[in-house]
């Protein structure tokens, strides 16, 4: 994983979401922390270009977020903040199987595929679940499993363990750990990232700390004193 940025600033029209930010990513875990609105959406959000760079540039593994963006979406992977937003149809299974079609994969090949992904997370009995009725540590898994069936390289997380119990929590926890792929993730549950590679310490729209987890957890602290 090889992850760009050049200057890239965001504007959304007067405001200034993300000032003048150069620095490359390939560490296998990181991090993004700081206080609401401090900008980490943004910057996730920058990486699969949902959100562009109104200056400078973004690149995942050399493809430009702005020119090869239908194929930086195949890299980077996003979940959303609210899984359910993310799980369109009805049904898992078949929500899974969505990101699949219009691939030339056979009919075989897509079920094969879906049911693996269901196993790997070991959630192979939610299937053939509704996705309204899951809870949230489901939903949670369930978009993973959406996500990591089309084998993107990066996955982005936005705020996973939002909103979920100690025990989901913690599944969610080791579920990320046992990722082969490169993960970041944005989060307010200090304990997720306190194993991380490497951290980003948001505030104001300004990267204003990079460095090993507990060190970034010191200084997000003082800021936020
Ligand atoms: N689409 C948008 N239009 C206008 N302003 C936006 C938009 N998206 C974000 N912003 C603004 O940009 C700033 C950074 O927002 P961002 O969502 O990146 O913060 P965040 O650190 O992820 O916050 P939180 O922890 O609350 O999710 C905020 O002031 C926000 O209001």
């Amino acid at each position: 994983m090889d992850i760009c940025f050049a200057d890239s600033t965001v504007r959304f029209g007067d405001r200034i979401a993300l000032h003048p930010l150069t620095l490359t990513l390939r560490e296998r875990r990181i991090g993004i922390i700081g206080l609401n609105g401090s900008g980490k959406t943004t910057f996730a959000r920058l990486i699969n270009g949902l959100v562009k760079p109104t200056s400078g540039s973004v690149t995942v593994n050399g493809l430009d977020t702005v020119t090869d963006d239908k194929a930086v979406l195949g890299q980077a992977g996003f979940i959303f903040q609210n899984p359910q937003n993310q799980l369109i149809l009805p049904i898992v299974s078949e929500d899974i199987a969505l990101g699949l079609k219009g691939r030339g994969l056979s009919k075989a090949e897509i079920e094969a595929r879906t049911q693996a992904v269901l196993l790997r997370f070991g959630i192979g009995h939610l299937g053939s679940r509704r996705v309204h009725e899951l809870s949230g540590g489901e939903l949670q898994l369930a978009a993973l499993a959406s996500v990591l069936v089309t084998a993107p390289d990066i996955l982005i997380m936005d705020e996973p363990t939002n909103q979920l119990d100690i025990r989901n929590r913690a599944l969610v926890g080791r579920t990320i750990d046992g990722l082969d792929e490169h993960v970041i993730v944005i989060s307010h549950d200090l304990d997720l990232i306190a194993d991380f590679d490497r951290v980003l310490l948001f505030h104001e729209g300004r990267l204003c700390g990079d460095g090993p987890p507990a060190k970034m957890v010191e200084l997000y602290r003082e800021i936020a004193a």
